[in-house]
């Protein structure tokens, strides 16, 4: 089985990523599974910025093939925020709980027309010897007044998706699969996928 690193310590992104890769026969690895400890600093402003420099830097590190993954949610009434600061809205420590719970109170009596908010992703493939690329996807939705759902991870459980009728946090893996801002990101480096089963070939 071939297998993947993506340049990630969100577990619940690589979940995600589980349920894109496995109808290829593709093993899902993060930076939790290594033994050492990498976090990149993410200075960019854009996603592009911070998901080039953590497949760069991650992909330099080691020396193989690398995906990363920047993404976050935009809140129109919030004038895009929290945007590429989504995993640390509430503060330093990354918190879901208390990102939801800053959401929610910003959001107070803001009515469902106005609640309009987006997650958007963006991947970056780095390799030695290769030309970065990227890829990305987007997925419009409404911000709940409380949440609904188990599934997922960071804000889903507020973030209604009006396609599959349900919060994100109430669809399963492959549901959000189909419909989120990972998987269209991902169904853009589909079209990459043999020079990047190619790159990871060399590297089992
Ligand atoms: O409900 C959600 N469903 C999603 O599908 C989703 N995708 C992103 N997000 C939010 O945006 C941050 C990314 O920030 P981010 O790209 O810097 O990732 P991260 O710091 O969590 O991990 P890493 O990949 O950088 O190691 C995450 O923490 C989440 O708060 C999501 N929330
Ligand atoms: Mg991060």
């Amino acid at each position: 089985m071939k297998k993947i690193l993506i340049a990630t310590n969100n577990k619940g992104k690589a979940k995600d990523f589980e349920a894109l890769f496995n109808p290829y026969n593709i093993e899902v690895l993060t930076l939790n599974d290594l033994e050492q400890d990498i976090d990149v600093e993410e200075t960019g402003v854009t996603f592009e910025e911070n998901a080039i420099l953590k497949a760069e830097t991650v992909s330099k590190l080691l020396g193989i093939t690398v995906i990363s993954d920047d993404s976050g949610l935009e809140i129109d009434k919030l004038n895009g925020a929290p945007g590429v600061y989504s995993a640390r809205y509430a503060g330093a420590v990354k918190s879901d709980e208390a990102n939801i719970e800053k959401v929610l109170t910003e959001l107070q009596g803001v009515p469902e027309a106005k609640r309009t908010a987006r997650f958007r992703c963006v991947l970056a493939v780095a390799g030695p010897g290769q030309e970065t690329v990227t890829f990305s996807g987007s997925c419009e939705g409404v911000i709940l007044e409380e949440k609904r759902g188990t599934n997922g991870f960071g804000y889903d459980p507020i973030f209604f998706n009006p396609e599959m009728d349900r919060s994100m946090a109430e669809l399963s893996p492959e549901e959000k699969g189909r419909i989120s801002h990972r998987g269209a990101a991902l169904r853009q480096l589909e079209e990459h996928l043999p020079q990047l089963l190619d790159s990871i070939g060399e590297q089992q």
